[in-house]
């Protein structure tokens, strides 16, 4: 069965073969329970960054960077002085709701890339990704991140996938720092701006979670939820949005390519 985008606004809750899309000029990514596993960055990640909080508290507090995260944490407890231990906990217990809180994933974001750039992790993604995401790279649409991790981590995330550096692929990186949160539609018409999209509806989302792709439908962009068998929002499902289980099901036609031509883009044509 194949099932037609009936444009910006509308959807289906009807699961798809494959979802065709028209006339998108760029696909804007979460990466968290979309382009790669939540237990991967569950497992992985967070007990990596949970090891390390201590040392960059107290070692490197006068880091910018650390400095900056650190006030917003003691603004969020509301705290002002809060030592390094309490801080330290805060952010273990946001970590153990994970809770998408901007300074927990700044400093995630320091300890990650420095990790990534160590060698000591290698980023995650789902097998239907990388050739998604080269095939319609080739094909002429233009791909976005807008991720809770920080642009540092997104960075070292496409940087060091298990096929090498695949940053190049992406024109642009978006967090909750630079474009702000990701269920409120004021972001995505930031991000559209930013990518300087003037038409939101040539913008698709992919995202697993419901409350992100209504944000991002009521800015006027596309939506496609993302629905993985063991992530979290799989039994909940995204609504009414157009949903697709992988990449490979998503073909996204008519866009404009940099001739000026339109193409025909599928992920399953990827070589
Ligand atoms: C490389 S980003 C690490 C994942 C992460 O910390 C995160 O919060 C991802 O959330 P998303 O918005 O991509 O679902
Ligand atoms: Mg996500």
């Amino acid at each position: 069965m194949t099932l037609r985008d009936e444009g910006a606004g509308e959807g289906t809750a009807e699961r798809a073969d494959t979802y065709a899309v028209d006339g998108v000029d760029a696909v804007v990514l979460d990466i968290e329970g979309t382009t790669s596993a939540t237990g991967f960055v569950v497992d992985v990640l967070y007990p990596y960054s949970r090891s390390r909080f201590g040392a960059l508290l107290s070692e490197r507090s006068g880091d910018p960077e650390v400095a900056r995260a650190v006030a917003q944490v003691r603004e969020l407890i509301d705290e002002p002085a809060a030592d390094a231990v309490l801080v330290e906990k805060t952010l273990n217990a946001w970590l153990d709701e994970d809770r998408k809180a901007t300074p927990l994933k700044t400093l995630q974001g320091v300890i990650w890339s420095e990790g990534f750039a160590r060698g000591d992790l290698v980023s995650h993604f789902y097998d239907d990704v990388l050739p998604a995401l080269r095939a319609w790279h080739a094909a002429g649409l233009r791909l976005y991140v807008y991720s809770s991790g920080s642009v540092a981590a997104q960075r070292a995330w496409f940087a060091s996938t298990p096929e090498g550096d695949l940053l190049p692929l992406v024109s642009g990186l978006y967090d909750t720092e630079n474009a702000g949160p990701k269920q409120e539609a004021e972001s995505y018409r930031r991000i559209a701006e930013a990518t300087g999209t003037t038409d939101p509806s040539r913008l698709l989302f992919l995202s697993d979670r419901p409350g992100e792709l209504d944000a991002a439908r009521a800015a006027g962009w596309r939506t496609v939820g993302i629905r993985r068998p063991g992530e979290p929002y799989y039994e909940q499902g995204v609504g009414d949005h157009a949903q697709a289980g992988t990449f490979d099901e998503i073909s996204i036609t008519g866009s404009i390519s940099s001739t000026g031509s339109t193409s025909s883009i599928s992920s399953r044509s990827a070589t």
